[in-house]
């Protein structure tokens, strides 16, 4: 098997919800997305000949992504009050809804399907939350 690595960073806000410790609080990290491909055989002729697909592309796939959620407050659908919602968009804070509790492992889960769905073949997807701590998604 063949494989490609691109990894990119963001920045944001969140709280995990009924977590009984400081989690539970608002906080802020800088995740560490790290995407992995992964191809049986390379492409055959034409400008990607010997690639499994452009750099560039990849990178540019997961950047899109990242830059989604980057200085945004990451809510939970459902797990904060419409009036607080209502008062942070009026003082002007990006939230970024999701439809999970924003756990390192479902934000893993949430790159390696978004990536998927542009017709990357996706083999993992590593989230670290901190330096040392990270969550893996693979499948296949
Ligand atoms: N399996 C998981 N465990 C935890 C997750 C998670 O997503 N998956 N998330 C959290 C919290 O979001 C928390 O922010 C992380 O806390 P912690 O590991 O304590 O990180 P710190 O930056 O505070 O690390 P220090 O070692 O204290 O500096 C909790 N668990
Ligand atoms: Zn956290």
């Amino acid at each position: 098997m063949y494989g490609l690595r691109t990894e990119s960073t963001f920045d944001a806000a969140h709280f995990l919800t009924d977590y009984h410790g400081k989690c539970e609080n608002l906080h802020g990290h800088r995740w560490r997305v790290v995407a992995y491909i992964g191809v049986d055989e390379l492409q055959k002729a034409g400008n990607y000949k010997d690639m499994v697909i452009d750099f560039g592309e990849f990178k540019s796939a997961l950047r899109e992504l990242t830059e989604e959620l980057d200085h945004s407050f990451i809510v939970e659908e459902g797990s904060l009050a419409p009036q607080t919602l209502a008062c942070l968009e009026a003082e002007g804070f990006t939230l970024s809804m999701l439809p999970f509790r924003t756990t390192a492992e479902n934000l893993a889960r949430y790159f390696f399907d978004r990536l998927s769905d542009r017709g990357l073949p996706m083999s993992q997807v590593d989230v670290y939350e901190t330096p040392n701590n990270c969550a893996v998604y693979r499948r296949g």
